[in-house]
């Protein structure tokens, strides 16, 4: 099978977990509370900081000149342009503290695992731990945009589903099937990080609600 389709089926009921999520349910059909929400964009904020690391240092390990430059743009495209919607989704939803937030558990542990792999493992486990945060994103975004019921998450539902983050997905899946690797640790690493993308959910909803929701 292909590897990144044999990575997507080992990590299967996470995926699905993710997906009908109750706070990505939410986001589908609006009924998601916006102090839940906030406190997504809160700690998604904190999270990209440290993928953008994350990404620089994909850029910094690739073995092909045209994976290095691909994760160079990709940092910068998060520290800007997906930072700013969440800088502008602050803005909107009354969030005024983005950097002076405290960074909860959930958040803590999934950007520590991605940073100690990308620091410590081998090049084709950061691709395998990278792989869930795009690839996954893509497809939930694909999956509300057809969905959803309701525009009040409209904005943050456009960008996971837009083009570029479609073509994103396509090239992680890409880099999974033509890195170089050793398929039980990329898969460990694969099924690690999806597990992380479902806690992150759970922590959302968890933490959301009991700020006073
Ligand atoms: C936790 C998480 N994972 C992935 C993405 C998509 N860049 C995100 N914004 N947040």
């Amino acid at each position: 099978m292909i590897r990144s389709l044999a990575l997507r089926d080992a990590a299967a009921p996470l995926w699905e977990a993710s997906l009908t999520h109750p706070f990505v349910r939410g986001i589908g059909d609006g009924t998601l509370d916006e102090r839940v929400f906030q406190w997504y964009i809160r700690q998604d904020y904190l999270f990209l900081i440290d993928y953008g690391r994350l990404l620089s240092l994909g850029a910094a390990r690739a073995p092909r000149l045209s994976w290095m430059r691909r994760f160079a743009g990709l940092s910068l495209a998060v520290l800007e342009t997906e930072m700013d919607l969440h800088r502008s989704f602050a803005a909107k939803w009354g969030v005024t503290d983005l950097e002076a937030t405290a960074l909860e558990p959930a958040t803590a542990a999934y950007t520590d695992f991605l940073l100690r792999t990308a620091s410590l493992g081998d090049f084709s486990e950061l691709a395998a731990a990278v792989a869930p945060c795009m690839w996954g994103y893509a497809e939930i975004g694909t999956s509300l945009a057809a969905s959803a019921t309701s525009d009040r998450y409209r904005e943050w539902i456009d960008m996971y589903a837009g083009e570029e983050f479609g073509e994103l997905a396509d090239w992680s899946r890409e880099l999974l099937d033509e890195v170089d690797g050793d398929p039980s640790q990329m898969e460990a690493a694969f099924v690690a990080s999806s597990r992380h993308e479902l806690a992150f959910w759970e922590a959302a909803w968890v933490g959301g609600r009991s700020d006073g929701a």
